[in-house]
């Protein structure tokens, strides 16, 4: 299959550290992957020069090949792709149709008030069927700020998908949600289209596990290994480097 992202010997150095150390990584269309490993792997560094907000040291990303190695990540939504950030974005005094609004008409270069022309209430009519594929339909005039933990994360993702990517980058979407709102969250995740690529950092195993056709480990900016959750669940080395002390914590 076809490879949507392409990762070639990426190397990235901040001053002396460096937090990756010649990565490659290939994700095909419509594949779930899972990036893990202990903290200070690199996985955010990697996840960084993927979405463009990173220039590596050395080495070259290929997106839909077009090398993007030194694009910006605001040209990264016309290749497909969009990402998710560990700290919320949404407007907390907004609703979750003015989010995804605005979500919407940014993606179009469209920065006019809020409903004005017949054109704007199409798009707030198409900012209600994003939220209904995040699970939002119910809350679509709650004020972001009053959302619970889960639902902030859903519209996050909703954000994203406003954008209409084939590609999501997902940094740690169960962090900071109750065993409750992590179920609902890989189950809304299942829910997706299964030919939107999913490329994610998780540090909750099971959630990381479950979504995953594919987990590649990390350390020390390189890649460990690559397999699917079984293979990675039950190699000796991961364990020691990572589940041994992921079962400690
Ligand atoms: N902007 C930066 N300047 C200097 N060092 C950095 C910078 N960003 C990351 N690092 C270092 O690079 C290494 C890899 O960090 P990175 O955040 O990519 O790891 P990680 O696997 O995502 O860790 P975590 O799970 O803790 O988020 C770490 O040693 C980190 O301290």
């Amino acid at each position: 299959m076809a490879s949507v992202v392409q990762v070639r010997a990426v190397t990235v150095a901040f001053g002396g550290l460096r937090a990756l150390r010649g990565v490659d990584l290939d994700i095909a269309q419509g594949e779930r992957l899972a990036v893990i490993g202990p903290n200070g792997a690199g996985k955010t560094t990697l996840f960084n020069v993927i979405a463009g907000d990173i220039a590596p040291t050395a080495g070259a990303v290929v997106i839909r090949g077009q090398d993007c190695t030194y694009r910006p990540s605001r040209h990264r939504p016309r290749l497909g792709l969009a990402r998710t950030y560990q700290k919320a974005r949404a407007f907390s005094g907004l609703t979750v149709r003015e989010n995804i609004y605005l979500a919407l008409a940014g993606h179009r270069g469209r920065h006019r008030a809020l409903w004005r022309s017949p054109a704007d209430r199409a798009m707030s009519d198409e900012a209600g069927e994003v939220a209904d594929r995040v699970w939002l339909s119910a809350q679509l005039d709650t004020v972001a700020g009053e959302l619970a933990h889960g639902q902030r994360r859903q519209l996050e993702l909703a954000m994203a998908i406003a954008t209409r990517p084939d590609v999501m980058l997902l940094d740690e979407p169960a962090s900071g949600l109750s065993r409750g709102e992590r179920e609902r969250l890989v189950d809304l995740l299942e829910s997706f289209d299964e030919r939107l690529t999913l490329l994610l950092i998780e540090h909750d195993m099971d959630v990381a596990f479950r979504i995953a056709q594919r987990v590649v480990v990390m350390a020390d900016g390189e890649q460990v290994m690559a397999g699917t959750p079984e293979q990675v669940r039950a190699d000796p080395h991961v364990h020691r480097i990572y589940l041994g002390t992921e079962a400690a914590a």
